[in-house]
């Protein structure tokens, strides 16, 4: 065994240390993801509780101990159940990287997705001018660029498209007198694929006050899936982009047109 040095009578090896050191780094990545949210506070309750069942073991507490028991016993599926959003929203993000990861290295061999192609740029061109004319006029969107990614069981109530990316259609669905301009737009597979989307909307508390529900709904569905989601204020017409739960704001034509390249 390979002991570094021994703290009393406790010899401790590199296996120790490395062990404290992931753990650590798990129950940080923990609260950097429940922090600011209603499961942090159960979160807590959780470990008090378990705290308190291991002191009263030690302390040999029997009765307390036998009635904390039934609770630890079945700690596990508590959790699973109390926690059953964010473990789900785990999962689907996983899964959901893994899939994009390949599908792109599929399309790659296959040259299916359109890589280098003339219709790609056309398609990324058309994104583009419609979002900074939409900027210009303060027209109000948002359209979630989601790759080969499938987004059901994601986003509610959308109607469904399977149309071809033009600047003329993204315009005229978000144009406030037409039936589809609430919600979002689902880019996906070279295809515009859903308008009148309902997506989660985030619940973190850093981002800023000013930013509403639909900067809200762009960063909720790129917290739960690997996408990007681009939004035009209809308040000041500023362009944002929202990716991996972060909200980046006041883009100007080049990060536009590079962000629009590095998603699609
Ligand atoms: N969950 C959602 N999913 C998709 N779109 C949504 C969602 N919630 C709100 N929206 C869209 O956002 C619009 C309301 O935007 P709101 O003014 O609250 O947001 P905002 O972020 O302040 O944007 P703006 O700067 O454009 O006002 C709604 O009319 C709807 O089209």
């Amino acid at each position: 065994m390979m002991y570094l040095f021994n703290i009393g009578f406790l010899p401790v090896r590199v296996w120790d240390i490395l062990d404290i050191l992931i753990v650590g780094y798990l129950m940080y990545q923990i609260y950097k993801l429940l922090r600011g949210s209603i499961a942090f506070n159960i979160f807590v309750g959780v470990l008090t509780l378990y705290v308190v069942w291991w002191l009263v073991n030690q302390l040999g507490m029997d009765l307390l101990s036998a009635v904390l028991d039934q609770f630890v016993s079945v700690g596990v599926i508590i959790i699973i159940i109390i926690f059953q959003p964010e473990v789900r929203r785990f999962l689907l993000f996983l899964g959901n990287t893994t899939l994009r990861q390949r599908s792109n290295f599929l399309g790659r061999i296959l040259d299916r997705n359109l890589e280098n192609t003339e219709e790609k740029a056309r398609q990324l061109r058309a994104l583009r001018s419609a979002i900074v004319r939409m900027s210009k006029r303060k027209t109000g969107a948002l359209i979630v660029l989601a790759g080969s990614l499938d987004l059901e069981g994601l986003v509610s109530s959308g109607v469904e498209m399977d149309a071809d990316i033009s600047e003329p259609l993204l315009e005229s669905i978000f144009n406030k007198y037409s039936p589809l301009h609430d919600g979002a737009v689902i880019v996906g597979s070279n295809r515009l694929k859903l308008a009148s989307c309902v997506l989660p909307v985030s619940d973190n508390p850093n981002l800023p006050k000013s930013a509403g529900l639909r900067h809200r709904a762009g960063v909720g569905i790129s917290e739960r899936a690997n996408v990007a989601a681009f939004i035009v204020s209809e308040e000041t017409g500023g362009i944002s982009v929202a990716y991996e739960g972060k909200l980046r704001r006041n883009l100007d034509e080049k990060e536009l047109k590079n962000l629009l390249s590095e998603h699609y």
